[in-house]
């Protein structure tokens, strides 16, 4: 399987790509014994000012094909950290591939949201989403420590 975060946006350097970085490579080392791959980070970028419907293409292009299309939106699912890591293993057990969506200033397109087989809520606020990248990492990793067993996770 192989699971991907494709964003609208490049993450320059700074507090926000350390934590990214962080969580990312934490999911790594604790995701390996679990047969969860890396995860791979995937940003386009539209420079003509096409809006959402560009930055739609753009992400239809780049999304793996046969990936399950996962998108983040405040309008979605709000899944408890279990149920979105019991969810993470259904993927893995079917070996499915995942890429998790996350859309620039405007959002994502709807024509790209209708098409999403799942559609995650980190609450009906609207979060900028660089915050969104850092927030999908950290819940990436808390599920793998969540299906290690491990007591990083306390509800
Ligand atoms: C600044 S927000 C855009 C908000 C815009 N009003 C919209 O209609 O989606 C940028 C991206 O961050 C993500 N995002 C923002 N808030 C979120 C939330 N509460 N839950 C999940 N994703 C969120 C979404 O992927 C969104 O496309």
């Amino acid at each position: 399987m192989r699971i991907d975060i494709a964003a609208v946006g490049r993450l320059k350097k700074g507090p926000e790509a350390a934590l990214v970085a962080d969580y990312l490579d934490r999911f790594a080392r604790t995701g390996r014994s679990l047969g969860l791959p890396a995860i791979g980070m995937i940003e386009v970028e539209d420079r003509r000012g096409g809006g959402m419907a560009a930055e739609a293409e753009l992400l239809t292009r780049a999304i793996p094909a046969g990936s399950a299309l996962v998108t983040l939106d405040e309008r979605g699912d709000q899944p408890a950290s279990p149920d979105f890591a019991a969810r993470l293993a259904q993927f893995r057990d079917s070996a499915r591939d995942a890429c998790f969506v996350i859309g620039g200033a405007d959002g994502l397109d709807p024509s790209l949201r209708d098409r999403a087989e799942w559609s995650i809520s980190f609450g009906r606020m609207v979060w900028p989403h660089l915050l969104v990248r850092v927030m999908l990492a950290e819940q990436l990793y808390r599920a793998a420590t969540i299906l290690a067993g491990s007591p990083y996770h306390r509800a």
